[in-house]
């Protein structure tokens, strides 16, 4: 029997958490006064939804080959990425052998050049690249990590991110990583309240739990380079994503700045290798936090983390559930990975992408075995309870 070729590619939408996982209702941790870009304008400083984190929503990519096989994949794309997959990306797919994953990645990525490059255009890319790998291992009846060359670890080991490291550590987390919540236009007040906040968990967590802050690109090289020192007598172990994407120059300098020990880390809004190039080459940070449905896929991580391993720089992904997990398992530079506590009040563990993939495994007691990653492709199913919308229907 001849290699299945793509029969159709299909590109619906879904509301409501998931892979759009910013997409929550009121009260939950994840949209509690986080300080944003956006933090400089008190109207937009509460929640991040008022400006608009969760406008584009779910892209779900499906993929079905000529012998009837269905993979699929979510990232965040909603209704503009369905568009791009629909009109300009399924004609690189449909009639091509399922095994052409490098060939099409390159086709996607040259022919939207010229609209490209980064953002809602690869994270598009990201989800057809991942339904590939999915549809791949479905065909071939083996899970992601094997195809990538077979894992190199039994388990592996989490920290959480969420509002409450202390309750991650009793659950068997390997560190806490908060959100921060003032930004700089709060002034010297805010900065105190968020060095006052890392020191009140450090109590509670005692001296050796890892503790880390995410300032999601809300700072600038002066605030971000005080915090960090604030933040040292606490033992900070990184400081993230504390400046814009674009200024490489900036997270140089931070790089130099922090107190010795101390980590810089980001990534989760760069894309591809040559962004990450940039990151690794200019010196901007210890790891890079690609999110594989942002950067450009499974097979463009692949590339970007050989790229780090040859900088000895750690590749630890930013939250993107099964898709993540299968890769870490496979990497020497990736020793753990990220849990999202997507519990409204960060108090148990949950599916990061609930409700939309059924079959997602969880850590237990911070900690995955690699049996738990043994299903065919990704190892999830759509939920079929969640509405999908397919805008561009054709
Ligand atoms: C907690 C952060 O503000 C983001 O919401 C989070 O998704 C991301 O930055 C992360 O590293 O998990
Ligand atoms: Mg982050």
């Amino acid at each position: 029997m001849g290699i299945p070729t793509i029969k159709h590619v299909r590109a619906f939408t879904l509301r409501g958490g998931g892979a759009d996982y910013h997409d929550q209702a009121d009260g939950h941790w994840i949209d509690d006064h986080i300080a944003t870009p956006m933090s400089k304008y008190p109207e937009y400083r509460q929640s991040r939804r008022t400006f608009g984190i969760n406008v584009l929503g779910t892209l779900v990519v499906e993929i079905e080959a000529s012998d009837g096989t269905v993979g699929f994949a979510v990232t965040t794309g909603g209704e503009p990425a369905a568009y791009i997959v629909e009109k300009h990306l399924a004609r690189f797919l449909e009639g091509v052998r399922v095994t052409d994953i490098e060939k099409i990645w390159d086709q996607m990525y040259q022919s939207t050049l010229y609209y490209g490059r980064k953002g809602i255009v690869i994270n598009t890319i990201s989800g057809v690249d991942l339904a590939l790998w999915d549809l791949l291992g479905k065909i071939r009846q083996e899970p992601v990590h094997q195809l990538l060359g077979g894992a190199v670890r039994d388990e592996l080991q989490f920290y959480a991110t969420g509002a409450r490291p202390d309750l991650a550590q009793k659950m068997g987390f390997i560190g806490g990583k908060m959100p921060l919540h003032h930004g700089p236009a709060e002034g010297e007040e805010g900065l105190r309240k968020n060095l006052e906040e890392l020191a009140t968990m450090r109590e509670r967590v005692g001296p050796d739990f890892w503790l880390m802050l995410d300032c999601w690109m809300s700072l600038d090289l002066n605030y971000a380079t005080k915090l960090a020192v604030g933040a040292h007598e606490y033992g900070l172990k990184w400081i993230e994503e504390a400046l814009p994407p674009d200024d490489y120059w900036g997270y140089a300098a931070l790089r130099n700045n922090v107190p010795k020990g101390m980590l810089v880390t980001t990534g989760e809004h760069e894309a591809t290798r040559w962004g990450f190039r940039m990151l690794l080459e200019m010196g901007c940070c210890d790891i890079i936090q690609p999110d594989v449905g942002w950067c450009g896929g499974l097979t463009e991580l692949v590339k970007i983390s050989a790229l780090a391993d040859a900088h000895n720089a750690l590749v630890i992904p930013h939250g993107s559930s099964v898709y993540s997990y299968h890769f870490v398992a496979t990497r020497h530079n990736s020793p753990f990975a990220e849990f999202l506590m997507m519990a409204p009040k960060a108090d148990e563990v949950v599916p990061m992408f609930h409700p939309q993939l059924l079959g997602e495994p969880v850590p237990v007691n911070g900690r995955m075995r690699l049996s738990a990653l043994d299903q065919p492709g990704f190892g999830v199913t759509l939920n079929p309870e969640c509405q999908l919308h397919r805008p561009y229907n054709r």
